[in-house]
């Protein structure tokens, strides 16, 4: 009689993770070389609770006409008011910690190196292509138009599957202000981003206490591809800067509030209208910090370029069309420091306009 093999032991770690560096004995005072990330601190701005960050910036929204910009205004009011609970809000956060805290050993399954992989816990941003690696591990699940998740721990699932569902219903009402704003027909752009089965991806983020927090970074320079992220910090921890006109501000959200950030996809759909947010994630010395990064695109087959309505009215495209797949896997397959893809979608620069 034939005896069944046992099962093969899981394999080996393939990264260190920083949350596994930063707790261990030999990490001192000094972090190792191949974190080493220059920012130039001289160029951040403490932040103006006034008018430096806005947590929406509604000027990106501007019509020219002040009745549908007051009406966006009032709507994106709405959506943000009557958005998620504060219990769900602990809950993804405490679910999402929960995954960090599996034991070492229970990774590796969820560690594919092909970096388009609907569930992948990993390091940095993309260490096949680093040689410096960021201060942060990450968990990326694409949770729409396919949810999936991870069989570990019991406490992400459901909660992962209510949270990212409010958060896509808050985005359909962000992306109709929009449309409203810039006088487009709610439905022709939900059609034509096809809202329906738009790619949803869900990330973590992981940023140990570092002993050297001007050192490195947690998340270097970046844009997100999608049309809006939805950001949730535990305890508002600051951390997140994002840059206008060259100077990086820091955002401070109050508690139990959510950031929206514009994304690529809605500055190409919106002619430049929208610009999209460049934003990074500087580290903590004695905290450590977790950020709930809800990405949400169009479809994924879908071609995103300016809208045509758009593009008669200001009298030419100033973006290349790209299919959204193809966007974000070459997004995913760069490395962090290489130039960024909106650049290259652009038609013209500021400077030969
Ligand atoms: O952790 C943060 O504050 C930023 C996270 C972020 O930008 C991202 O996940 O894309
Ligand atoms: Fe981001």
């Amino acid at each position: 009689m034939a005896s069944t093999a046992p099962p093969a032991p899981p394999p080996p770690p393939t990264i260190t993770c920083v949350k596994h560096l930063a707790e261990s004995a030999n990490l001192t005072s000094i972090i190792p070389s191949n974190y080493a990330y220059y920012t130039n601190s001289a160029q951040t701005k403490a932040s103006d609770p006034g008018d430096s960050i806005p947590i929406i910036d509604l000027s990106l929204l501007t019509s020219d006409n002040p009745d549908h910009k007051s009406t966006a205004i009032r709507d994106l009011d709405n959506a943000l008011n009557h958005g998620i609970p504060e219990e769900l809000m602990n809950g993804i956060l405490e679910g999402t910690r929960d995954f960090f805290d599996l034991p070492e050993e229970e990774k590796p399954e969820f560690q594919p190196k092909d970096v388009v992989s609907p569930i992948r816990y990993g390091t940095s941003f993309n260490t096949e292509k680093e040689k410096i690696f960021c201060w942060r591990d990450f968990l990326k699940v694409f949770v729409h138009p396919h949810f999936n998740f991870p069989d570990r721990p019991e406490s992400l699932r459901e909660i992962l599957l209510e949270y990212t569902g409010r958060i896509r219903k808050m985005v359909r009402e962000l992306v109709g202000g929009v449309s409203e704003a810039m006088e487009l027909d709610q439905d022709y752009v939900e059609e034509v981003l096809k809202l329906d089965s738009s790619f949803q991806k869900f990330g973590g983020n992981f940023y140990p206490p570092c002993p050297q927090p001007d050192q490195t970074i947690g998340l270097p320079p970046h844009n997100d591809p999608g049309l809006f992220t939805i950001l949730l910090i535990h305890n508002g921890l600051a951390g997140l800067q994002i840059e206008r006109h060259g100077q990086w501000f820091e955002v401070n959200p109050p508690q139990n509030s959510m950031i929206v950030n514009v994304g690529d996809q809605l500055e190409i759909f919106s002619n430049g209208r929208c610009k999209s947010s460049r934003h990074r994630a500087v580290v903590n010395k004695l905290r450590e910090r977790l950020s709930i990064a809800v990405g949400n695109g169009p479809g994924k087959d879908v071609v995103v370029g300016p809208a045509a309505p758009l593009v008669e009215k200001d009298g030419g495209a100033l973006y290349r069309s790209m299919k959204y797949q193809e966007y974000v896997e070459s997004q995913l397959s760069r490395s962090f420091n290489g130039k960024s893809i909106l650049e290259e979608q652009m038609m013209f620069h500021e400077d030969q306009i």
